[in-house]
């Protein structure tokens, strides 16, 4: 069915919000008679996060401990999509995740298998290692919904519960864990407990050694690594985690990890995409006009990045992907440069064409470097302890 065929039914249009293609990133052209389609059925929950308060008793301040999404979230719709890494680190982490549930299901000794089912991943800020959690749980919801009719993604605030509250955090986390538990004991329920920075653990147990505190901080680290150690006798759950330095996250926790995987800065390749990503977006909405094509990076490569008319902006684009990639810009920083590029760097008042855009991306990229130097000049002395 083509798009005009599902625009003019309305009794599509009635039950339908749309229909998603996905998995479908093969070398080469797949014909649709060639493969089975599985299809998922799904209504995407709109009511957003529910966020988990809790008060500290010494201080009465109050922070966000965990926020709990029902999955699949329309906040989290086109996410997985929209995430572009040049190796299978999405296949990877679906299909560990799966196979892990699957052994769970079957109930596959644990002593025998060593089967946590927790994730990390690591890598330097911006490299989309939150997004990927939320997104893979969302992935799992609709494609295991057969199995679990209910998913729910927890997130819990580490950063919150170990930077301030030392003396309260142990009780903290038990309390927050009677809430997982809660959630965790509907079996038909996939439960997804994402924990960001798990490098503040060790910074509670750095704090401790350096006489801060040091029985409560500790006993709220254990606590923590208890409190997941316990998820793990549950085949509902998973633990997602992440953090920005691999150095720095407490060896007890890197040990109960079954899959850690490194999220770098975007290749040339992956860079290329999520711009190219980006002047499709602009061309659509009418920002940039008017609508071109630009190739996808596998074209480019057959053609060995021959110089054609048609070809002239996606090898500029490929030229500022290239310089994006050597400099190690984030994926976070490169989906802010079209904005930057747009508002800063582009001829104001006429129809921006693709080639205008191009340039002005390429314009904002060494500017968002030469404040990237400048920042970490700035950040030098402080660094070096002046
Ligand atoms: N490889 C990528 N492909 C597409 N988008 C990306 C990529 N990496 C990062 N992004 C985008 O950057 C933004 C930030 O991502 P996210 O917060 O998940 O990164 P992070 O690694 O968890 O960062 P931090 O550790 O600083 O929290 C998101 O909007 C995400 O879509």
């Amino acid at each position: 069915m083509n798009n005009s065929e599902f625009d003019d039914n309305d009794e599509l249009k009635e039950h339908i919000a749309s229909i998603n293609f996905c998995d479908v990133n093969h070398d080469t052209d797949v014909s649709i008679t060639d493969v089975e389609l599985v299809y998922h059925v799904y209504k995407l929950d709109t009511f957003g996060a529910e966020t988990d308060t809790m008060t500290d008793a010494s201080t009465g301040e109050e922070f966000a401990a965990a926020d709990v999404w029902a999955l699949p979230a329309q906040e989290f719709h086109g996410l997985w999509e929209s995430l572009v890494y040049d190796s299978k680190l999405k296949e990877d982490t679906v299909r560990f995740v799966e196979t892990a549930l699957e052994f769970a299901d079957r109930g596959v000794d644990p002593h025998i298998i060593g089967c946590n089912r927790v994730v990390l991943l690591h890598g330097p800020p911006g490299t989309g290692k939150t997004s990927l959690c939320r997104a893979l749980a969302q992935k799992l919801a609709v494609r295991l919904g057969d199995r679990f009719p209910r998913a729910r993604l927890i997130e819990i605030n580490a950063h919150g519960l170990f930077s301030k509250w030392f003396a309260e955090s142990g009780k903290l986390v038990a309390r927050l864990f009677e809430r997982v538990t809660e959630i965790v004991a509907d079996r038909r329920l996939l439960a997804c407990v994402l924990v960001d920075e798990v490098e503040s653990l060790a910074a509670a147990r750095r704090a401790a050694l350096a006489g801060l505190e040091p029985t409560d901080s500790i006993r709220a680290v254990n606590a923590l690594l208890t409190q997941l150690d316990r998820l793990r006798r549950q085949p509902n759950a998973l633990v997602l985690t992440t953090s920005n330095v691999t150095g720095a996250i407490d060896v007890a926790f890197v040990d109960r990890a079954d899959l850690k995987r490194h999220v770098g800065t975007p290749s040339a390749r992956a860079a290329y995409e999520i711009l190219r990503g980006c002047c499709t977006e602009l061309m659509v909405r009418g920002s940039v006009t008017p609508r071109e094509r630009v190739f996808a990076i596998n074209v480019l490569e057959g053609a060995r990045f021959a110089e054609s008319e048609g070809s002239r902006a996606s090898l500029r684009l490929w030229a500022v992907a290239r310089e994006a990639a050597t400099a190690g810009v984030s994926g976070r920083a490169l989906r802010r440069l079209p904005l930057l590029a747009v508002a800063l760097h582009a001829p104001r008042g006429l129809a921006l064409s693709l080639e205008q855009f191009v340039e002005a991306l390429r314009a904002a990229l060494l500017a968002h470097l030469a404040d990237a130097a400048a920042l970490a000049e700035d950040c030098a002395p402080i660094a070096n302890g002046h």
